[in-house]
């Protein structure tokens, strides 16, 4: 089967390097003849040179391809899908974005079922950076379907020999984990960017990985999965890295400093989407509930510091 990845950015690009034969889409037509010539993406990945064959796109209707990997950010698919149901409902959709739609309150895979029933849907999620991910290194990612065979199916063909896909059902529990952490990441980043110290970061880890699985519990997924790759894992990678741009905006927060607001935070939408679902739900979820605080300027950190180590103590 053949395979297109939709979105053109940073982890699109990374993708298509890996996966070495496929066809990238770019929704600029400049930027994607410039992709195409120069054979690198360097408004979004530079110092990486994309295979030959890889071909570049800014057309739908040249794509022939029954596997169709969705990198774009999470508050981008709901109008994409919609602006492009007719060519995306009949084959099978990745979605690679980590967050919860703020209007939905559902991660990616649930939206693609909301917006095109019927149509097979999946999630690739797990620790890596697009640029290790480009480069070759080894990464190993979790591919999550709701149809078990459609995950073995995924697994096969997605799988290379340095990117080793592990398949799960439990697609509520790999979008959370996704999602959620890179919430903590930005309080993990703020931590560090005000000086707290690394003893504070790991006790915001550990608190915020009870938190995810708190929600996760409650919305009926696995809590091993929550301890895997999409949960665990990646929350290890972003909010131990400065290559995190979730830890980064945090640091940046933290530190008082400028951050270029043309990144991509996914954690910024998702903190505030999942202080609401958490409230909805009856889930205490301190932590993101103190990061959409911060975000929105109804708190300072030192006023969600104090109160977060205000709370009652409690049993662990
Ligand atoms: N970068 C990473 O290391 C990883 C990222 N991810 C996830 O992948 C997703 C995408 O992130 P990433 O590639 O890094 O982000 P980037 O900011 O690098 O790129 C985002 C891409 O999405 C495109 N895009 C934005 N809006 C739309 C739209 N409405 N329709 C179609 N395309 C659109 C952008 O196009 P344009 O350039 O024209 O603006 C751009 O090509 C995120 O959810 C992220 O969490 C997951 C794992 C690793
Ligand atoms: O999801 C990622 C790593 O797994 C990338 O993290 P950032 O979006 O914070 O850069």
């Amino acid at each position: 089967m053949n395979v297109a990845i939709l979105g053109a950015g940073a982890f699109g690009t990374a993708l298509a390097c890996a996966l070495g034969h496929a066809q990238l889409w770019a929704r600029d037509a400049e930027h994607a003849a410039e992709i195409a010539r120069t054979r690198r993406n360097t408004r979004r990945l530079p110092g990486v040179d994309l295979p030959e064959t890889v071909t570049v796109t800014h057309d739908l209707t040249t794509i022939d391809a029954e596997i169709l990997l969705l990198a774009m950010p999470m508050q981008q698919m709901r109008g994409f899908l919609r602006e492009h149901a007719d060519f995306l409902a009949p084959r099978i959709l990745v979605a690679c974005s980590k967050g919860v739609d703020m209007e939905l309150l559902i991660g990616p895979v649930g939206v693609i079922e909301q917006a095109l029933p019927g149509t097979q849907a999946a999630l690739l999620t797990g620790p890596s950076f697009a640029a290790d991910i480009a480069r070759g290194l080894p990464t190993a990612l979790t591919i999550a379907a709701r149809d078990a065979e459609l995950a073995e199916t995924l697994q096969t063909r997605l799988s290379t020999e340095n990117l080793r896909l592990y398949r799960n059902t439990d697609v509520t529990g790999a979008e959370l984990g996704g999602a959620l952490k890179n919430v903590i990441a930005i309080a993990a980043g703020m931590v560090i960017g005000a000086g707290l110290g690394e003893s504070a970061r790991a006790a915001l880890m550990a608190r915020g990985y009870a938190e995810m699985q708190r929600l996760a519990l409650a919305l009926g997924a696995e809590t091993e999965t929550l301890a895997g790759l999409s949960g665990f894992g990646d929350l290890v990678l972003t909010c131990g890295s400065e290559k995190s741009r979730n830890f980064r905006y945090g640091m940046a927060l933290g530190a008082d400093a400028d951050f270029n607001a043309g990144t991509t935070v996914e954690g910024a939408a998702t903190a505030r989407a999942v202080a609401r679902l958490a409230r909805e739900r009856g889930v205490d979820m301190p932590i993101t509930r103190m990061v959409a605080a911060v975000l929105d300027g109804m708190l300072t950190l030192t006023e969600a510091k104090g109160a977060l180590l205000a709370r009652p103590l409690t049993l662990e």
